[in-house]
């Protein structure tokens, strides 16, 4: 793993330092607080190009992405953003597996027509950067379990869910994630929009 220094990066969300870890020609990033609490808030976020740049609504990547910068600059803690885009399977396939949702499948259904299984992420550099940080503890924001029970040596200990309104663009895809991916989203539960209202 290749360690990059640590810059400054203002935002509209607050001021984060930013730092770059490397593997496998992978560039991921940490943008942190200045001042990390003992126990942090954590999310670990996977690159959503559509999403998180380009404003889509077929999913609630970008929203979640922009609550957790807030969220982390009012409690101190970080957003570990992983290059994994797509679930893994990358972006070219990302846009092949939308097409196939286009004609009906859904997310779970056109990763397996294109031959992946529905979730190829990996996860293991997460506890290797915590620790850099030193972190132990962590109150992770996420509504998928198995970011939970992920780790070896750091102790999650608190899941917040991180629910962002659905919009008919999404509300079939939060479904599938609730029922085939074991995410934990109640449908009925007040929303989070951005703002945490
Ligand atoms: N293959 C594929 N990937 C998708 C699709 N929609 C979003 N993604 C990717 O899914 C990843 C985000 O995963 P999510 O399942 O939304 O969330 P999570 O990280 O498991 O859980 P949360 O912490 O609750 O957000 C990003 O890498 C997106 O690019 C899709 O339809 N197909
Ligand atoms: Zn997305």
């Amino acid at each position: 793993m290749k360690i990059s220094e640590i810059a400054n990066l203002p935002t509209k969300y607050g001021k984060f330092k930013i730092q770059s870890f490397m593997e496998n020609d992978k560039e991921h990033l940490v943008i942190f607080t200045e001042n990390l609490p003992e126990i942090p808030l954590v999310r670990i976020h996977s690159e959503c190009l559509t999403g998180d740049a380009l404003g889509s609504l077929k999913c609630d990547c970008g929203e979640q992405l922009e609550y957790a910068l807030k969220e982390v600059n009012k409690q101190g803690g970080m957003v570990i953003y992983l290059r994994q885009e797509g679930r893994g399977i990358g972006l070219f396939n990302k846009v092949n597996a939308y097409a196939l949702q286009d004609r009906g499948l859904d997310t779970v259904e056109a990763n397996h027509q294109l031959g992946f299984e529905a979730d190829m992420r990996d996860f293991s550099i997460v506890e290797k950067i915590l620790k850099h940080f030193g972190i132990k503890k962590i109150k992770l924001l996420t509504n998928n379990p198995k970011k939970e029970f992920s780790f070896k040596d750091i102790k999650v200990i608190k899941r917040i869910p991180i629910i962002i309104k659905p919009n008919p663009y999404n509300i079939n895809y939060l479904k599938t994630k609730k029922e085939k991916l074991g995410h934990k989203i109640e449908f009925n539960e007040k929303w989070r929009n951005n703002n945490g209202k």
